[in-house]
């Protein structure tokens, strides 16, 4: 049929666009400027790409300047952003202006769109910059020819941006690229002014590596910050060239480093550390890489490998001439040259965050609270540069003052000499580690705990292993070697507990039938722990338990059995007893007359399940409540006879 040509093809888009079309249209807070440096940014973009294809084949390469022109006609109220770049084929303007590519975007706007309403101009982040045409406009054209097709292969794109949209193809020849049209609605026909859009793409668009003209008149400097000496740019710049890199409108780097180096190798590098870390606001992983340019031109604009993993979240540009650019990502890696770059550039920063560390620390902390979740990655990953990260980490402590965490050359600069270990305890939350008992002992002696509420950190400290020679060590655990107590200490616990404890070194005297108390609980429990023993790091609590020497800490465990669900068997664990609380002692004396081993055994059983509860871990919930309630009546039993 003659008809079939002509007419558009009519298409829906996918259920996600129209809920983000419908976000932008109402709910978000509107900078509309916005628009304008998405588009921009996607002609950008496609220049990149056609000069990259254009690089390894002379067919498609011409001799037209590759540009970006915005043209604007008060009559039509439109304004239209044109590129020459790769333009798109049919199916890639269907899957590129219909869908939204990265799953989960469109959540973490909605999120953004509650009381605390973020700036719309985060949405270039997310791979949704096209969307924002409709901020401006109430219905959008766009006519395009990928550089795959012959001249004749253009097509209009079209949509009014309420659910639908329509592609036929164009008459006649069309250009290499894409123009985007939007019908200016009446609230943003200032968008139709020159001097409006000049100073929106001043505003946004000055780094833009192509020439972007507006009428006749070329509207960006395109100047490179990054080869000129430092004393020449101004903070400004700086602000603004981050702002570019990132996306982010009206957002200040919390710091940036400008780099240049001559020999042995040529490079010149600008890093910026943003304000805030959207992986923690529930973003998933950050995907933006540096901007990667070989004298002056972008080769890359997401270069993820050259640093890594765990200074994922800097943004900046590094030019080099000394690169070899026309190769694949895997030959670049290898490339001396490139490892050489990565390495100085890791170096920097860490030198940096150390400086600051050192001279600002307040701002360091703030820049922890920010990043240090994805700092700290790098002590499992770079075994090199481990040092100077460990010194780099931050963890909260007994002794921190107001909650500020502190450092491990802090903790190791305050222990006693003889101090051998660096001791931390895991917890689900503050609350559960200071109820800890095994932390008494070292309150009692006034020596520093790391406290690591995220589990992660307990990874951490395994990896890491040691610092300054001191091991690392779990303080629920059997490794645990306390320093020599003062005189003073000494005296003091000494005078606390009399009777039952000699000094260091001698045989520990326990109460009378203790070890029938041991005999005991060990018979009620055998199978569940390993040992049942007496220790004299408890203050305060008849007993907790311990893991044996070289196991995983509580923690640990608990984190590998949620993450393996049919996993591995609970590693048995020791209970500890403190011979010198008043119930150990009364045990003690009870245990030696045979008829009350019963009871003894059940105490036993009891005080393991209570440990058990402290270390955040299940006993059986049947047999224990069945005990206390047999408790309970018993004592009611004996109480009745004072109702009498
Ligand atoms: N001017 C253009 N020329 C060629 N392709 C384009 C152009 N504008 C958009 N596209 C295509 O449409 C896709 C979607 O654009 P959109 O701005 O929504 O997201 P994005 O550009 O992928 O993400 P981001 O905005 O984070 O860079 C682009 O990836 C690109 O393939």
């Amino acid at each position: 049929m003659s008809t079939e040509t002509t007419q558009p093809e009519q298409f829906t888009f996918q259920a996600e666009v129209s809920r983000l079309l419908h976000l932008l249209s109402h709910s978000l807070y509107q900078n509309k400027e916005v628009a304008v440096r998405e588009l921009v940014s996607n002609a950008s973009d496609a220049l990149d790409k056609f000069r990259h294809v254009a690089l390894s084949d002379e067919t498609v390469r011409d001799e037209a300047e590759l540009a970006i022109h915005v043209e604007l006609d008060e009559e039509a109220k439109t304004l239209t952003i044109r590129d020459n770049g790769i333009g798109m084929t049919r199916d890639e303007l269907v899957g590129n202006l219909g869908t939204i590519a990265h799953s989960g975007s469109l959540d973490f706007l909605s999120k953004l769109s509650g009381d605390e309403a973020k700036d719309v101009s985060l949405i270039g982040q997310f791979g949704v910059g096209f969307y924002s045409a409709f901020m401006l406009a109430d219905r959008v054209e766009v006519r395009t020819r990928s550089f795959q097709e012959d001249s004749a292969g253009g097509l209009l794109w079209e949509s009014d941006g309420t659910g639908n949209f329509t592609i036929e193809p164009l008459e006649g020849e069309t250009p290499r690229g894409t123009a985007i049209t939007l019908k200016l609605r009446e609230d943003t026909a200032e968008f139709l002014k020159p001097e409006h859009i000049k100073h929106v793409l001043g505003k946004y668009s000055t780094f833009v590596p192509y020439p972007i003209y507006v009428a006749e008149e070329r509207v960006n400097e395109q100047r490179p910050i990054w080869v000129e000496p430092k004393s020449q740019v101004t903070d400004e710049q700086y602000e603004k060239f981050y702002q570019y890199l990132s996306h982010r409108s009206d957002e200040k780097p919390q710091w940036h480093l400008h780099l240049a180096a001559d020999s042995p190798f040529q490079f010149h590098a600008v890093l910026y550390a943003p304000q805030s870390n959207f992986e923690k606001l529930g973003f998933g992983k950050s995907e933006h890489g540096l901007s990667l340019c070989a004298k002056r031109v972008l080769v890359e604009s997401d270069c993820k490998d050259l640093l890594p993993e765990y200074l994922r979240f800097i943004y900046g540009l590094v030019d080099s001439a000394d690169l070899p650019l026309n190769v694949s990502r895997q030959a670049l890696q290898d490339d001396t040259v490139f490892r050489k770059i990565r390495k100085v550039l890791v170096k920097k920063v860490l030198d940096h965050l150390a400086k600051m560390a050192k001279s600002e620390p307040e701002q360091y902390l703030e820049f922890w609270g920010e990043f240090g979740s994805i700092l700290r990655e790098g002590i499992a990953g770079d075994f090199e540069n481990r040092d100077k990260l460990a010194s780099l980490l931050r963890f909260r402590s007994s002794h921190d003052v107001d909650g500020k965490p502190i450092s491990l050359d802090d903790y190791v600069s305050r222990a006693p000499e003889d101090q051998e270990q660096i001791y931390f305890i895991g917890g689900a939350d503050m609350a559960s580690i200071r109820n800890s008992p095994s932390l008494e002992i070292f309150k009692k002696r006034g020596l520093e705990v790391l406290y690591l509420t995220d589990p992660v950190d307990e990874f951490v400290a395994a990896h890491l292993g040691t610092f300054q020679e001191k091991r690392l060590v779990s303080i629920d655990s059997a490794d645990v070697k306390l320093p020599a107590e003062s005189d003073q200490q000494k005296a003091e616990s000494e005078e606390g507990d009399d009777e039952a404890q000699s000094s260091d070194g001698d045989e520990k005297k326990h109460p009378a039938g203790f070890e029938k108390v041991v005999e005991l609980f060990q018979a009620g429990i055998e199978n569940e722990v390993e040992d049942v023993r007496a220790t004299e790091l408890l203050a305060d609590s008849p007993c907790r338990l311990v893991t044996p020497e070289g196991a995983l800490s509580t923690q640990m465990q608990k984190i590998l059995a949620m993450s393996n669900a049919d996993g591995m068997p609970p590693m048995k664990k020791i209970l500890e007893l403190n011979p010198n609380h008043p119930l150990i002692e009364r045990l003690s004396v009870l245990a030696g007359n045979e008829q009350n081993a019963a009871f003894v055994k059940d105490c036993g059983r009891q005080l393991y399940d209570n440990a058990l509860l402290l270390s955040g871990l299940a006993p059986n919930p049947e047999t224990l409540t069945r005990r206390t309630q047999q408790f309970m009546e018993d004592l009611a039993e004996k109480r009745s006879s004072l109702v009498l």
